[in-house]
């Protein structure tokens, strides 16, 4: 059997270590290129473990260079995507995080037959860019996010459904009286109910900031208009999402809440090729709620805005920074969304054309997210 070469962007994240396992599970991938930030302690023992023929760190790790004499490197940004053009490998497992994945993905679809994409960042601030360039090239884009890969399977061999919805576990603050959320803490928010994720998303599952990148997301993966494209609380998660289609049926994608399995089926898709045990189906209770937006403005804010390619960039990056304050402590929990807010009314309406131009809203959001933070 011939092994499929695989590269992994983000290897030491959440979704980066997760493929890892599904990898050594399937037995049918070689890695071939791994990518990390700047855990290097964690990365030197994947590299150990999977000798890839090529590495790339965000940081500086050049001594890395003498520890692994076999494994070719590459250093910065722009050696990520160079790891990318000399491994040329069968899928990309994109599982950086926050807007600057989308230079990834874009390489990826250059390199690669297969984009398995986490980073969903990638197409909220280039989702136009991205598909048209995917579709040029006739390289697949197979969802990993949870919800989107549910959706993603449901729609196979079927008439396309009328609606879709998507699943949100409401985070850790969906039961906190409403005014007591605009101070919660770091350690409450990253207590996440039902997922075990990166901190940026944790905490972006507690705002809902999450949902709307993920309804966003949708609007591009599955080419439907906001409004189709609903939303629910599932408690336990075990819903992802669900079809609706003409006739009153509606099919739902139910399963553990494992990230594992999304990883797995983006890299085996079309067949299944990874074992996991099922819900116990005697106790599985499936419940879906209403989202209340007094609680979750995020959610709606990103619903007006799906489809404007600058106010979707701005409302990632003002996201992204407004995250990075909460989580030294110098902003609250409630300024996070108040500063999105501002950016995104700042920011005029405009479709970037090609990837500098969405750099460009996407550094320009991020300042006028730093005078929010000063402002507040
Ligand atoms: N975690 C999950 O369960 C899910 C995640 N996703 C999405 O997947 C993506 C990754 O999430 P998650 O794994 O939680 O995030 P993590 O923060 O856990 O991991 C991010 C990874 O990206 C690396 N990284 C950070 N900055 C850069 C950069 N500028 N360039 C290249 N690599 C970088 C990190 O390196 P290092 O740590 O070495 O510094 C790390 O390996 C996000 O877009 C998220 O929304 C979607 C669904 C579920
Ligand atoms: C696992 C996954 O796909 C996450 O995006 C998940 O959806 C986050 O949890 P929330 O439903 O709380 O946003
Ligand atoms: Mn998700």
């Amino acid at each position: 059997m011939t092994l499929k070469r695989l590269a992994i962007i983000g290897s030491t994240g959440s979704i980066g270590r997760q493929t890892l396992e599904v990898v050594n599970d399937l037995r049918d991938y070689k890695v071939v290129a791994l990518s990390c930030g700047h855990n290097f302690s964690l990365f030197r023992k994947q590299l150990m473990k999977f000798k890839p023929d090529y590495a790339a760190t965000l940081g500086d790790a050049v001594y890395l260079r003498e520890e692994f004499p076999e494994t070719i490197f590459f250093f910065g940004a722009d050696g990520i995507e160079e790891m990318l053009e000399a491994a040329m490998p069968d899928a990309v497992v994109n599982g950086a995080s926050g807007a600057v994945g989308l230079r990834y993905s874009l390489k990826a679809i250059e390199t690669s037959k297969r984009l398995c994409l986490a980073n969903k960042e990638s197409l909220v601030c280039g989702g136009k860019l991205l598909i048209e360039k995917a579709v040029q090239r006739g390289v697949e884009i197979i969802p990993v996010d949870s919800e989107h890969s549910g959706i993603f399977q449901l729609m196979i061999g079927d008439s396309r459904p009328e609606k879709i919805f998507i699943t949100a576990s409401g985070g850790a603050l969906r039961d906190y009286p409403l005014e007591q959320i605009e101070e919660a803490t770091l350690e409450e928010v990253l207590k996440h109910p039902t997922w075990s994720m990166g901190k940026r998303i944790t905490i972006d599952s507690a705002t809902m900031v999450n949902k709307g990148l993920e309804v966003i997301e949708a609007h591009y993966l599955f080419n439907y208009e906001e409004k189709d494209i609903l939303t629910y609380i599932c408690r336990n998660s075990l819903i992802h999402g669900g079809a609706i289609y003409r006739d009153g049926v509606i099919k739902l994608h139910v399963g553990e809440a494992d990230m594992k399995i999304p990883i797995a089926y983006s890299l085996s898709y079309p067949v299944r090729t990874y074992s996991s045990p099922h819900i116990k189906l005697d106790r599985l209770t499936l419940s879906l709620e209403e989202i209340d937006y007094r609680r979750y403005p995020a959610l709606k804010l990103a619903r007006e805005i799906t489809g404007v390619p600058s106010k979707q960039i701005a409302y990632n990056a003002a996201d992204e920074v407004a995250v990075k304050y909460f989580e030294k402590g110098a902003i609250k929990f409630g300024d996070i969304f108040r500063i999105i807010y501002r950016v995104v009314e700042k920011v005029f309406e405009a479709s970037p054309h090609n990837f500098d131009e969405v750099l460009e809203i996407d550094r320009f959001s991020r300042k006028l997210a730093e005078r929010e933070v000063i402002e507040l």
